[in-house]
């Protein structure tokens, strides 16, 4: 099964591991969706050698049950908290669960819904009941009892306001920020309950909560956020004797002495009880987890708002990494594990495009009409500026560069009796299988594609290709579906293109780069069609033509200007067939003869230059590859340090040669990197992928 696990980067990297057996009192559940929680990219951060799974809140199906439980069987319908910093967590196929903090969950509760409660609401339930020692919910308070909630908008928060109001806790005085309105809908005005809003300052918030009691002393608080002294501002607030909950580690000593600090710690319900005591938060934590699937049934609870981020585990990452940079406010992000785009040539899942990137995509593009240049012989270009409306494209450089595996391929050039050890000077990846071979939709398993010849449809043998083809991921996909449809409107014959391969670049800097070269790459069949996007960072592209044999043009009957291994090449000219004009920078050169039949005529030539911004297309057509070379030349001095820019090529090869070629000069056999968001740089993965 699939697995994902968290480094001290916050990178995801999914693994296949075994299916975990149930221990006596465990439950194996097969997780629909996972719930995520600032822990799993704080845990991570601060302890750099625990790399693990980290979900702790699953919602799915029983699957098997060990020695020894009673209430839970194969195919029920739960939710379930996972014990923390233990394997087999939520982020998975199939997770682990204690039979006692697992909870039943009916039609009426969606698995959505679920996979926000277990380890929020539990921190919210100790908090008040085993640290404010609040009276419980059968037993609800009878006379004015305030109690203010630091972070309303929070899970925690909300869940606590929840459980008060089931208290009859009044007046709740829920501290918040953006999410007030969300807040709003938790409390009751009419029975005192109020907002004040942290941003208006520190006093500001302590004397509003101060006036929100209209008097009655203030004994409790629940801080929810526990950071940036707010539980400091509530120490100066509380009335003594106070209790104040907190769910970080925080400086007690910065509160007055007749307030308590009592940490909530949610893993107790996994911990035996203190010592000298027989029964403790566990004992709690296994009443109150039937309570809440008791209160989902009949309506009086409910779970926290939530987002499913799109993409299954392939969605952790950006989803932690938003939550880390608290873009999160009143909501909580949750997975569903069948979104995992699960291909077993992928080193890593590729999340799926946030929806509104596939909005933009589908109405927006393309942004301009192309522009044809022909004006020279052998060229025929449409050029879009751009294709993508300039944010979208944006986002979808941040997305790509964020989501896809890229690697620095190096290999060997042989010429002659020379060999040279070449770097490619760009980070590269590649996607897709030549029309020989196609991926298919296994039945039943709508995420699971396999490989067949496209003929016979029967399984590509593994011997057919040196490389594992990988399918193009859902989210490059649906551009090609894009670009094919520009395309074929731009088409005199309206003929598809029907690229077969995706093949991304990814400039870092302006030392990055690509040297003159051709993609008339034999097994792309005669005059291919390729179509180029930029995203990102502006660079300029080069394009000058061929220079000459003699009696005509190089072209590929001539044996093919560039190998195909060219454009992986590091320095321009270090291919033979490319020698001369390739080094070659002058604007006006060479002259082009015609061919054979036709009389020679002399036409001067020009060397284009375009700068190509994000969102723009170039598209090479018809004879434009057999005669002319293209290169995104390094930038110089100041220029040197650009935005990072991705380029996309999407191509049709039609041989199994070019698959093989395709994978050896943007794979290789080195180590997968990944764009790291904090250290703004591609970082090389531990892991052999
Ligand atoms: O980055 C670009 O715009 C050009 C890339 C290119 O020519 C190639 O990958 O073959
Ligand atoms: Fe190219």
């Amino acid at each position: 099964m699939k697995e994902a696990i968290i480094d001290k980067t916050v990178s995801v990297i999914i693994r296949d591991v075994d299916i975990p057996t149930p221990k006596p009192g465990q439950v194996l559940i097969r997780v629909v969706v996972s719930g995520t929680n600032p822990k799993d990219w704080k845990v991570p951060k601060w302890q750099p050698d625990t790399v693990l799974n980290q979900g702790d809140d699953i919602a799915g199906y029983v699957e098997a049950v060990g020695e020894g439980v009673r209430n839970f069987r194969k195919g029920d319908k739960v939710a379930a908290f996972h014990e923390m910093l233990s394997p087999h967590g939520s982020y998975a196929e199939y997770a682990i669960a204690w039979e006692y903090t697992t909870f039943h969950l009916t039609e009426k509760t969606s698995f959505e819904e679920g996979a926000t409660i277990p380890l929020a609401a539990m921190t919210a339930s100790l908090g008040l009941y085993q640290e404010l020692r609040l009276p419980l919910p059968w037993a609800p308070a009878d006379k004015p009892t305030p109690l203010v909630v630091y972070g309303g908008a929070t899970a925690v928060g909300a869940f606590a306001i929840k459980f008060a109001q089931l208290s009859n806790i009044h007046p709740i005085i829920a501290v918040a920020g953006k999410g007030a309105p969300f807040v709003e809908t938790l409390i009751s005005r009419e029975k005192g309950d109020t907002i004040v809003d942290y941003r208006e300052g520190d006093d500001a918030v302590r004397s509003a909560i101060k006036a929100a009691s209209k008097g009655t002393p203030i004994h409790h608080a629940y801080d929810a956020v526990s950071e940036k002294g707010s539980y400091i501002n509530l120490g100066a607030a509380l009335d003594a004797p106070g209790r104040i909950t907190v769910v970080l580690p925080v400086e007690a000593d910065k509160v007055k002495e007749q307030i308590s600090i009592h940490r909530t710690m949610v893993g107790t319900v996994h911990m035996p009880p203190a010592e000298g005591q027989a029964l403790g938060d566990k004992e709690f934590g296994a009443a109150f987890f039937p309570f809440i699937g008791q209160g989902l049934a009949q309506g009086w609870f409910s779970g926290h708002p939530y987002e499913v981020r799109k993409g299954g585990l392939g969605a952790l990452e950006g989803a932690l990494k938003d939550l880390e940079a608290g873009k999160a406010s009143a909501v909580k992000y949750v997975v569903k594990i069948a979104e995992t785009e699960g291909h077993p040539s992928y080193p890593i899942p590729i999340a799926q495009l946030p929806s509104h990137v596939e909005v933009g995509l589908e109405h927006a593009t393309p942004a301009s009409a192309p522009r044809e240049i022909n004006n020279q012989p052998h060229l025929d270009l449409l050029h879009f500026q751009p294709y993508i409306p300039r944010p979208t494209a944006n986002e979808l450089f941040e997305f790509l560069r964020r989501e896809l595996p890229f690697y620095r391929v190096q290999y060997t050039a042989r010429r002659g009796d020379i060999e040279t050890q070449i770097n490619t000077p760009r980070w590269t990846t590649v996607f897709g299988v030549d029309e020989t071979s196609t991926f298919i939709q296994e039945q039943d398993h709508p995420n699971s594609l396999v490989l067949v010849e496209t003929k016979t449809k029967t399984p590509t043998p593994k011997t057919k290709y040196l490389c594992t083809p990988r399918p193009i991921p859902a989210c490059l996909d649906l551009l090609r579906r894009h670009v094919e449809a520009a395309n074929a409107a731009a088409n005199a014959d309206n003929k598809n293109p029907c690229y077969n391969f995706c093949l991304v670049n990814y400039y870092a800097s302006g030392d990055d780069s690509i040297a003159f070269h051709s993609d008339d790459e034999r097994f792309l069949g005669p005059e291919p069609n390729i179509a180029s996007l930029s995203l990102g960072g502006e660079r300029d592209f080069l394009m000058k033509h061929k220079p000459f044999v003699s009696g005509g043009i190089a072209n590929r009957t001539t044996g093919g200007c560039v190998p195909s291994a060219a454009r992986a090449m590091s320095r321009p000219g270090s291919t033979s067939a490319a020698r001369g004009s390739c080094t070659d920078s002058g604007a006006t050169l060479n002259t082009v003869s015609s061919p054979e039949s036709r009389p020679a005529v002399t036409v001067p030539l020009q060397q284009i230059k375009m700068s190509l911004g994000s969102g723009d297309m170039v598209v090479m057509r018809g004879a434009t590859q057999s005669n002319w070379l293209h290169s995104i030349p390094k930038r110089k001095g100041k220029a040197k340090s650009t935005r990072g820019r991705i380029n996309i090529t999407f191509r049709r090869a039609v041989v199994p040669g070019g698959t093989n070629n395709y994978y050896h000069y943007n794979i290789g056999s080195g180590g997968m990197y990944r764009w790291d968001e904090v250290a703004r740089e591609m970082v090389l993965q531990d892991s052999k992928v």
